[in-house]
C-alpha cells in the first residue's frame, strides 16, 4: 500500500488545474488554488449598488478580521491622480458611470497584492461585469472564497451617494442614475454567476451601520471556514 500524503501535502504541490490523486486507499481531489506569484491568497469579493455602504463595511472588516482592503475604485482614481497615461480615459469613464476596461483595473488589483504582505484581500467594487470577473479569474487564477452582496434599494443609495459628501465626480444624480443602470445590467449578473456556485451571502445593508456590521460579524468566519474546507476534498 502506498503512502497516504497529508492535506497539507498535497495542497503543497501547487496544482492549478483539478487533479484526482489516487494514494493507496484514499482518493484526493485537488481543487485549483488560489495563487498570485507563488504567493497563496485568500479573497473576497465585496459586492453591491453604488452607496449600499461596501467600502464603510469594509473598514470594519479590515479591523476586526485583519484583511487588508483594496477599493477598485479608489485604485483608479489614484491612477487618475498619479498623472498616469490612463488617467484621462479612466476619469471619463468614472464621470458617465461606466466600467473601465478590464486589463487596466485588474492591473491595478494584482500590483496591490503583490506589494502587499497579507495574504487576505477584500476586494471592493470589483467585478462590476462578467468581462471583469472572467478576466481576472483567467489573468490571476484567483476566484474568490465567496462574495459578500450588501443589498439596498436604489431610493436608500442615492440618498447615500447624494450625502456623502466627498467631493466625487459621479456623485450627482445625472450619473448616480447611469451607475444604477449599470449595476443592474451589468453587475447583478456576476452576483447571479456566483450565487448558481452557491458563494454569495447577501447582507441586508438598508439597516443602519452597526447593524449591517453585527450580519458581517455572524456569518464572516463561518464562511471563511467553509471555504477552508472546500480546498481538498476527500473521496
Ligand atoms: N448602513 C448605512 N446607513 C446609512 N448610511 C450609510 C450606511 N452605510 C454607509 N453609509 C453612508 O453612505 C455613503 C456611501 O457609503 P459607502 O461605504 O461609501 O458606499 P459604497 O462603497 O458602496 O459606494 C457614505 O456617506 C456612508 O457613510
Ligand atoms: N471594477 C470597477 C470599479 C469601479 N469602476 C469605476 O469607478 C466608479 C466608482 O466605483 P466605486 O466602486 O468607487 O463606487 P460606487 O459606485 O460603488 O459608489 C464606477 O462607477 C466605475 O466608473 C470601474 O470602472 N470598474
Amino acid at each position: 500500500m502506498g503512502t497516504v500524503m497529508d492535506a497539507t501535502e498535497i495542497a503543497a504541490q501547487e496544482c492549478y488545474t483539478k487533479t484526482v490523486v489516487h494514494l493507496g486507499n484514499v482518493l484526493y481531489v485537488q481543487v485549483p488554488e488560489n495563487m498570485l506569484g507563488g504567493k497563496k491568497v485568500t479573497v473576497v469579493f465585496v459586492l453591491g449598488g453604488p452607496g449600499s455602504g461596501k467600502g464603510t463595511q469594509c473598514t470594519n472588516i479590515v479591523e476586526h478580521f485583519g484583511f487588508t482592503h483594496l477599493s477598485a475604485g479608489d485604485l483608479l482614481r489614484a491612477e487618475i491622480k498619479s498623472g498616469s497615461e490612463n488617467g484621462t480615459m479612466i476619469e471619463n469613464m468614472i464621470k458617465e458611470g461606466k466600467i473601465v476596461p478590464s486589463e487596466v483595473t485588474i492591473k491595478l488589483l494584482q500590483e496591490a497584492m503583490i506589494k502587499n504582505e497579507n495574504d487576505k484581500f477584500l476586494i471592493d467594487g470589483f467585478p462590476r461585469n462578467e468581462e471583469n470577473r472572467a478576466a481576472f479569474e483567467n489573468v490571476t487564477k484567483i476566484s474568490p472564497a465567496f462574495v459578500l452582496f450588501f443589498d439596498c434599494s436604489e431610493e436608500e443609495m442615492e440618498r447615500r451617494l447624494l450625502g456623502r459628501n466627498q467631493g466625487r465626480v459621479d456623485d450627482n444624480i445625472e450619473t448616480i442614475r447611469k451607475r444604477f443602470k449599470v449595476f443592474v445590467e451589468s453587475s447583478l449578473p456576476v452576483i447571479e454567476h456566483y450565487n448558481t456556485k452557491d458563494k454569495v451571502k447577501k447582507i441586508d445593508a438598508a439597516k443602519p451601520i452597526p447593524e449591517v456590521f453585527e450580519d458581517v460579524k455572524a456569518i464572516l468566519p463561518h464562511m471563511l471556514q467553509r471555504h477552508r474546507s472546500s480546498v481538498t476534498t476527500y473521496l
